[in-house]
């Protein structure tokens, strides 16, 4: 059986570049098959492949031309998290220091040790926001390689438990505020493997969204 090199909680992103605190990292290609599926050249900065089948369920990294590779971190699992109000979805403009510095993207963080992706979610939405979250689904997963880092993120989408909750910015080292957009006008600039998935008109409102973006 696989194991899969999973990050420990609190560790920085920082730390986690430190090579000689690399956990170890075995991954057997059978578990990914979509890993060795597609192998394209790279390209820059956000480097995936779409599946034919599916826009937006599954994007593959395709195999970039990555120096040492046993030297480098290995692929972060993360979730992103579309709390939807009305038509809006709530964003926040991270700080400089940050992975995805200056832009602005959804709350989001990195699977803790036998979490599942809605824990995560409600969790990391607590953290960042202080918001209680509902009705939490899972929407489509994006698999790409972004400045010189493997993601494994996993969307999904929320409601607020209490509509009246306002979103607090509890992590003002890592966040300029929380501010509620509609779809149709997004602020800039975004991070970019967000804005592609929007602008390219991936839509976290659509009903039936898990079976629309199913895999075959
Ligand atoms: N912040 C943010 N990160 C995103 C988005 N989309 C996306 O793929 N990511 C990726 C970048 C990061 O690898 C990961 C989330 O990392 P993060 O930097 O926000 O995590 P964090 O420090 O808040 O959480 P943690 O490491 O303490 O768990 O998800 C998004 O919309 N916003």
């Amino acid at each position: 059986m696989a194991t899969v090199g999973l990050r420990a909680p609190g560790i920085s992103p920082a730390t986690k570049c430190d090579t000689n605190r690399r956990p170890q990292h075995h991954v057997s290609r059978s578990v990914f098959p979509l890993l060795s599926m597609k192998i394209e050249k790279p390209k820059p900065t956000v480097q995936t492949s779409s599946m034919s089948t599916s826009k937006w369920r599954v994007k593959v990294v395709g195999a970039p031309d990555i120096k040492n590779k046993e030297l480098q971190p290995p692929p972060e699992v993360g979730v992103g998290v579309f709390i939807l109000k009305d038509n809006k979805i709530l964003l926040g403009r991270r700080r400089s220091l940050y992975v995805a510095a200056n832009t602005y993207g959804l709350p989001a963080g990195h699977l803790e040790l036998g979490e599942t992706y809605e824990e995560c979610a409600a969790r990391e939405v607590k953290e960042e926001t202080g918001l209680d979250i509902k009705n939490i689904e899972l929407l489509t997963t994006n698999n790409l390689y972004h400045n010189a880092t493997h993601l494994d993120i996993t969307y999904l989408r929320a409601h607020l438990s209490d509509p009246n909750q306002t979103p607090q910015n509890i992590e003002p080292d890592k966040c300029e505020g929380w501010e509620w957009y509609d779809l149709n006008n997004l602020p800039e600039p975004m991070f970019g493997p967000l804005k592609e998935m929007l602008r390219g008109g991936f839509n976290p409102f659509a009903s039936s969204h898990y079976e629309k973006n199913q895999l075959i």
